[in-house]
């Protein structure tokens, strides 16, 4: 389904990526493991559009895509490791934000699109709520609800387990399956092999030479 090939990426003189290879199947829930600063998230941002690559190749669906079609496309959506939830703002609008501002849908059909994402993540009684009042299992819920406004080919989230305890980790690992169930390729970025061993179908190890 999606393809690097030779990828390479520096930020300066420091080499992050030099021909590093990635094949994701769709439907597949891949783990990126990896030492701290080896380019996890980096890896995400580029998939995500949010982050330049310098050379190689990009294929989706057996087509090759320009380096920079990654941001027009929306294929991935982003989960942050802390949900970066816009605090001045309620859940729903946290939600149709981006897609009427960058996507051109109409406020109407976003809030309904929300709410049916939030029903199906059981927040729906949050539509109204600010961040700062929701449990971490709901933020977590309603960050994974935005991610998917954009309709992503893949979901990705960065450690989505950091901040969570067991319970909320075994929530974060229920939602992946269920989506992992629905047809949903994902990629997730963790330092807990424990969560990535319960979670995975793939574990890409990134840079972990010095592991
Ligand atoms: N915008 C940037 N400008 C310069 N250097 C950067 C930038 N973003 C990341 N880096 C550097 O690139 C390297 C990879 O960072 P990245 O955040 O991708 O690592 P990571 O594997 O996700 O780490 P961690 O597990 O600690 O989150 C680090 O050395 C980091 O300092």
């Amino acid at each position: 389904m999606l393809e690097l090939k030779n990828i390479a990426k520096k930020f300066g003189d420091k080499i992050i990526f030099d021909q590093f290879d990635l094949m994701i199947n769709g439907g597949e829930v891949v783990a990126i493991v990896g030492p701290s600063g080896g380019g996890k998230t980096t890896l995400l941002r580029m998939l995500a559009g949010l982050e330049t690559i310098d050379a190689g190749q990009v294929i989706f669906d057996g087509e090759e895509i320009g380096l920079d079609e990654l941001i027009t496309r929306n294929l991935l959506g982003f989960v942050f490791q802390d949900f970066q939830l816009f605090p001045h703002m309620t859940v729903l609008e946290n939600l149709t934000l981006s897609p009427v501002k960058t996507m051109n849908v109409s406020k109407t059909d976003a809030i309904l699109k929300a709410e049916t994402l939030l029903t199906n993540l059981e927040v729906i009684e949050q539509k109204n709520a600010y961040p700062f009042s929701l449990s971490g299992g709901q933020k977590q819920r309603v960050a994974l609800a935005r991610a998917m406004m954009i309709d992503p080919k893949i979901i990705g989230y960065d450690e989505p387990t950091s901040a969570l305890d067991p319970a909320l980790r075994d929530q974060v690992a229920k939602l992946i399956l269920e989506n992992k169930k629905l047809g949903i390729t994902q990629i997730v970025v963790t330092h807990d092999m424990a969560f990535a061993e319960k979670i995975a179908d793939t574990i890409i190890k990134v840079n972990a030479k010095e592991l």
